[in-house]
Parts: C-alpha cells; structure tokens; sequence
C-alpha cells in the first residue's frame, strides 16, 4: 500500500464466544487475507489476569484496558503509520513484548470495546455489534469450552455470571453505535425448546447512516411476515419464517430482517435471495454461493451465517465507495 492510500476502519464488537472470529472469516473470504489486518483489543488489556484478579476488576472493564493508547495506534494506523502494539497471551494471561504492526487497505478492530471509547468510535468507517442472547451463548460457550478447553458446565456458568455485570455495564451499551446489530435469539418456532439450536436471528440496519443501504425483503418499509417452506424451500421442522419492517432502536429509525429456523438445503437459499433487495452483491447468486463456500462455519445453515454474508458485502461496498470517493478527491487536488 502507498501512503496516499486510504485505511478503511472497521468495528467488529461483542462478548468473547459471540462468533466475531467466525465473521472475521467471513470478511477475509470477501476482502483476501492480504488486503486486511486484524486487530484483537485484548491486546490493549493494561491489567494481565493476575493484576485484574488483585484489583477485583474484570478484562471488560474499562480500568483494565488502556484507550489511550488503542486511540492513538488505531489513529495512527488510519493515518497510514504502523505502530508498536502490546500482545497480550490468552495462554499465560501476560503482556508479551509488542509486535509491529504496518497499515492495510482495511483494518478491523475485533473484541469487546470497539465502540466504547469515543475517539475510537469516531474512527470507524462501519461498525457491526454481534449481540449473543444471554440463553444461547451459555448454549454456544458451554459447546465449546466443555468440548475444547476441558471447562466444567459450572466453570462455564459460573464465568458468565461473573462477567455479568461488567457487560451489562460497559459491553452491551456500545450497540447503540453499531451501523449494524445482529441479533441471535432462541428460536419462536419450537415451544420451550431447551436446545437451542434452532436460532432466531435479526439484523437491525440504521436507516440514517451513509454507509448502509438496509436489505430489504418484498417491499421497502413494509411489513411483511413470510413462510418461504413450500415448492422452492425444502423446510423441516420447525420450518422456517422471515420479518421484515421498520422499528426504532436506541432512538434510530432501523430496518429489521429476521430468519428464524434453518436451512435444510443451502443451494436453495438462492430463492430467498432472490426476494432481498438492496444487497450488495456484485452478482445475482453471490449470497448463496458465499454461503455454500464454507457450509462447515457455524451457523451457515441459518440467520446468522446468512446476515454475516450480508454484512459482509455491505462492508465491501462501503470500502469501495470510501476509496473511490478519496482516490477522486485526490485527483481533483492534483488537478488544481
Ligand atoms: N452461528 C453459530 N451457530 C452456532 N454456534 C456458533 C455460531 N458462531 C459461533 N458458534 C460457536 O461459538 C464458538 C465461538 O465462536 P467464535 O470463535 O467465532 O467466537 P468469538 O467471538 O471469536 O470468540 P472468542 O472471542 O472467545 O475467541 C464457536 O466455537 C462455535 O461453537
Ligand atoms: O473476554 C475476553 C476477550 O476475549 C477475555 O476473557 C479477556 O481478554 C481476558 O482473557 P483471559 O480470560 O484469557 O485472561
């Protein structure tokens, strides 16, 4: 990259377990790994896990983290000047020596306070917040740190509890910013279901900001309830049925879409696509085929793999559109 290029800053905020890694797979598919340097905030922990034990605080609040400093790397990294940036190890729960980190066309800020600083905030060229269900993550974390990291069912619940209050506090609050919130809540469609792997998920565009053109299904600022299970879409139970309408949130006027239930066959998500306007596909086809490229990420087969996608190449579009308007910008200038 050259120094007249732009950086393109993007916010991916949520709780640890949240699927942000998941997501950030989904960007590199759409962006190429060369293009994009991914920056986790842990690294700008200030208290290691010993300290945060000594002091009672825990790694979401913001005494344990240094915004100072993540301001004026991020700030610098936009301005295209690489920095020195803290590591901090999840295996030892130590700062590790700081590496060199160089600025990319796209930087993204991962992890739980990308929005929470408001000169950090400020940076961002486009935000989304992934917002995990309180019953679904138990669901998600108890999955995975049972089954990879050797936890108990009470270490797990026990971690969440204790991160309860910091979160409700100094997380939560920051989807307010987002451009973009996904939503991921336990199903409607099954009566008490205890599983909780069918999944309702929403996706709450801002109406009112630049960089979002709100995906709409049918009819743009309608109200629409629809059940695609029929001829085209192959649905078992609990079958599957989209929202689509405007709301308020935090204040904002919002465009909400809603997938609850699952796909059986992801080839025929091609025929809800083919009902969604304003995406920002380069393509007709490019949803579904994102898709199926990686059937095997967690929740391909349902909302949440379906609104990464769209998000994703919301994000795409916002980057083109933020370097063509600097690179006319640019030759305007050197025309006068
Ligand atoms: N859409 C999904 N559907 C079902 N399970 C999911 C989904 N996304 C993530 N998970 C589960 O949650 C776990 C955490 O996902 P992921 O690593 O993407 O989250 P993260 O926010 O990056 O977590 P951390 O910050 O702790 O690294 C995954 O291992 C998977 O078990
Ligand atoms: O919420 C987290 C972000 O991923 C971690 O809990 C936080 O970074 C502290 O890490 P560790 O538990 O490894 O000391």
């Amino acid at each position: 990259m050259t120094s007249s290029d732009r950086v393109v800053l993007i916010g991916v905020a949520g709780d640890s377990g949240c699927g942000k890694s998941t997501f950030l797979r989904r960007l590199a598919d759409l962006f190429g790994e060369e293009m994009m340097t991914v920056i986790c905030l842990d690294d700008y922990h200030s208290l290691d896990r010993k300290q945060r034990k000594q002091v009672g605080v825990t790694a979401l609040n913001p005494k344990a983290n240094n915004f100072d400093l993540m301001y004026e790397q991020i700030k610098a990294l936009k301005e295209g000047k690489s920095v020195e940036k803290p590591i901090y190890n999840h295996e030892t729960g130590l700062l590790d020596p700081p590496e060199t980190v160089h600025p990319n066309r796209i930087v993204v800020i991962e992890g739980l306070h990308p929005m929470y600083d408001e000169r950090v905030r400020g940076l961002l060229d486009f935000s989304v917040y992934l917002d995990l269900d309180d019953e679904v993550k138990i669901a998600w974390k108890i999955q995975r740190d049972m089954a990879e990291r050797g936890h108990t069912y009470e270490d797990v619940l026990a971690a969440i509890n204790s991160r309860r209050p910091d979160f409700d506090a100094y997380i939560d609050p920051q989807k307010q910013y987002a451009d973009v919130v996904i939503q991921i809540l336990p199903t409607k469609l099954i009566k008490d279901d205890t599983e909780r792997k069918v999944l309702r998920v929403r996706m709450i565009q801002r109406d009112d900001v630049e960089e979002v053109t709100p995906v709409y299904l049918f009819d743009e600022g309608s109200t629409i309830d629809w059940i695609p299970c029929g001829r085209k879409l192959t649905c078992s139970y609990p079958g599957i049925r989209l929202h689509y309408g405007p709301d308020e949130y935090y204040g904002h006027s919002v465009s909400v879409l809603e997938v609850d239930g699952q796909f059986d066959r992801l080839e025929e998500v091609i025929y809800i696509e083919s009902h969604l306007s304003n995406v920002s596909s380069k393509y007709y086809g490019e949803v579904t085929e994102l898709l199926l490229k990686h059937k095997e990420y967690p929740g391909s087969n349902n909302g949440t793999g379906l609104f990464q996608v769209l998000v994703g190449l919301e994000m795409r579009s916002a980057y083109e559109r933020l370097v063509s308007s600097g690179a006319s910008m640019a030759a305007k200038a050197a025309t006068n």
